[in-house]
């Protein structure tokens, strides 16, 4: 789903109603419809809500969103910060068809007891305030509610952006002119703020108001993943199914010390639907990955006086490698100097799509146009460190621009980047660049990384056509069984291979939202 800027929304607002006859009243109808809804969905207990109203239109949205609530048998209390007669347009017309009286504060000294007031009375704030019309920076007036809703111990629904925040904003934000928010509820399509801002603490979902998909442009290049980017990815099976149509993955991974982290990703490879997954791994590990699950088929490889992968080895890869649909080299394979020409020779000769990730990526230091010459598609994994050694440049300077690296390497490499991390990004060579917005801190330990190297693999294995929509729907998945998996064992003790366990949970809630009208961005 495209990620689109303040002035993009509003000339696809103007361009639905002129060259597609929806009235903006009809749009804003919508908006403040499923800002209603989405209250009601997050909190069905809550009886009492308050909806702090600006005067422009994200106002508007928030007489429309009280009327429905009103009719929802929900107690509403409006507070418009501003003299009715100063409203203009459709959230004058808005606020007409209110049907109730709004309580007006709009002086700045009774503006604190006038809201600590309502909120008292409420279970739910619904912030209308300010939405993608908001010019830095915030009023008095607006910046005492502000402060009052985020004194108050109520969750706070934002309608549209969070009241304060810049919409276009591509770094995390904070402060207090910024209202917090517990859910939010956008329109159309995503701004940068939802997917960059870290301000929302809970869901943010996407309700479409009646923009037909050809009006929704922008020149940001930037998407978000959501489930429907990779419906096909979930398409359900042909009964005559056989495992020979979902491919067979082979895994080089693991060494002496490191058996879990080949475990881990020939299990994730299998959980996600390929038809066959061997582990190719070092001899000396082979019993005790093969003991981890006995779906798992392993291969034996020669091995250095370090148990981990030799030289020797490599002409035996490349033997079971041609009877295989995709390759994933990298988990637990160490830095040794034999294995790392191991993993150049692979990556230099493999006429089947490859997964590289870990000590994968680490042996392609000071080697990265063997990828731009791979006879294959190539995906990488790297964490912002293996990204830092593969650009020759910091860690921080990673993080400081981490699309515009991802896309440069992905152009310049010719291989799709999956630079993981807080809003994993993936590029590909043509500069397609997608964001993701699942997942959690949870997944800061170690093998997640394996488990993301599994899925990517499995489901390569299944569409090896197309590697692009693999990775995306890798990557939005991994992060959602992380989700699940903290809803289960909570964000502290979550381990890796809980996200193999949730991986099925995981494809069952990506199907679920296909049939919702609100896209989830997390
Ligand atoms: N057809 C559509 O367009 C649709 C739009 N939709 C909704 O409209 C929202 C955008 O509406 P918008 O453009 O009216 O802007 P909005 O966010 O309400 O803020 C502007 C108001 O705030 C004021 N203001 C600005 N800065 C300020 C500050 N620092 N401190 C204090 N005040 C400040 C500014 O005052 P002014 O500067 O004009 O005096 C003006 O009154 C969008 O987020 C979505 O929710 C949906 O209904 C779908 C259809
Ligand atoms: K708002």
């Amino acid at each position: 789903m495209k990620i689109v800027t303040a002035q993009e929304m509003r000339d696809i607002d103007r361009i639905t109603t002129e060259r597609y006859g929806v009235p903006s009243l009809t749009l804003m109808e919508n908006a403040g419809r499923a800002a209603a809804e989405m209250v009601v969905e997050n909190y069905p207990e809550a009886r009492s809500i308050a909806v702090v109203c600006g005067k422009g239109n994200n106002g508007g949205d928030g007489f429309v969103a009280a009327r429905h609530l009103h009719k929802m048998d929900r107690g509403v209390e409006v507070l418009l910060l501003a003299d009715p007669e100063g409203l203009r347009g459709d959230a004058a017309e808005m606020y007409r068809q209110l049907g109730f009286a709004a309580t007006i504060v709009k002086s700045e000294e009774t503006i604190s007891s006038n809201l600590q007031r309502a909120f008292a009375e409420a279970d739910v704030i619904l912030d209308a305030v300010l939405g993608t019309g908001f010019k830095p920076p915030v009023s008095p007036l607006y910046a005492k509610a502000i402060a009052a809703m985020n004194a108050s111990k109520l969750p706070i629904v934002a309608v549209d952006v969070p009241s304060g925040a810049d919409s276009d904003g591509m770094q995390p934000q904070s402060g207090e002119a910024i209202a917090r928010a517990d859910a939010a509820v956008t329109f159309t399509a995503p701004k940068p703020v939802h997917v960059f801002g870290d301000l929302v603490r809970g869901k943010t979902v996407v309700a479409p108001i009646g923009s037909p998909d050809e009006a929704i442009v922008s020149n940001l290049g930037l998407n978000v993943i959501t489930p429907a980017d990779y419906a096909a990815v979930l398409a359900a099976r042909p009964l005559n199914s056989n495992k020979g149509m979902y491919g067979h993955a082979l895994i080089v991974a693991g060494s002496f010390g490191k058996s879990g982290a080949a475990a881990m990703a020939g299990m994730a490879c299998l959980r996600a639907g390929a038809g066959l997954a061997t582990v190719a791994t070092p001899k000396s590990v082979l019993t005790s990955v093969a003991s981890y699950a006995p779906e798992l088929m392993t291969e034996s490889l020669a091995e250095t006086a370090d148990g981990t992968i030799c030289e020797a080895a490599i002409w035996a890869i490349q033997e079971l490698a041609k009877k295989m649909t995709v390759l994933a080299i990298g988990p637990g394979l160490t830095q040794n100097a034999e294995t790392i020409q191991v993993v150049r020779e692979l990556v230099r000769a493999s006429e089947k799509p490859m997964v590289i990730d870990a000590d994968g990526l680490n042996a392609l230091v000071d080697q990265t146009e063997v990828l731009k010459d791979a006879k294959a598609a190539t995906i990488i994994t790297p964490h912002p460190g293996e990204m830092s050694r593969l650009c020759g440049i910091s860690t921080k300077e990673v993080q400081a621009d981490r699309v515009g690296i991802a896309k440069n390497f992905a152009a310049s490499r010719y291989t799709i980047v999956v630079l993981k991390g807080d809003k994993t990004v993936i590029a590909a060579p043509s500069g397609e660049t997608w964001i993701n917005c699942t997942g959690n801190p949870g997944m800061a330990t170690g093998g997640t990384g394996d488990v993301l190297t599994g899925i990517l693999t499995g489901l390569l294995a299944q569409h090896p056509q197309d590697p692009l929509l693999c990775a995306i729907a890798a990557v939005h998945l991994h992060g959602m069984a992380g989700d699940l998996g903290r809803d289960r064992v909570g964000e502290i003790s979550l381990i890796a291979t809980d996200l193999i366990h949730a991986l099925s949970g995981a494809f069952e809630r990506a199907k679920k939202s296909l049939q919702k009208p609100w896209v989830p961005l997390n």
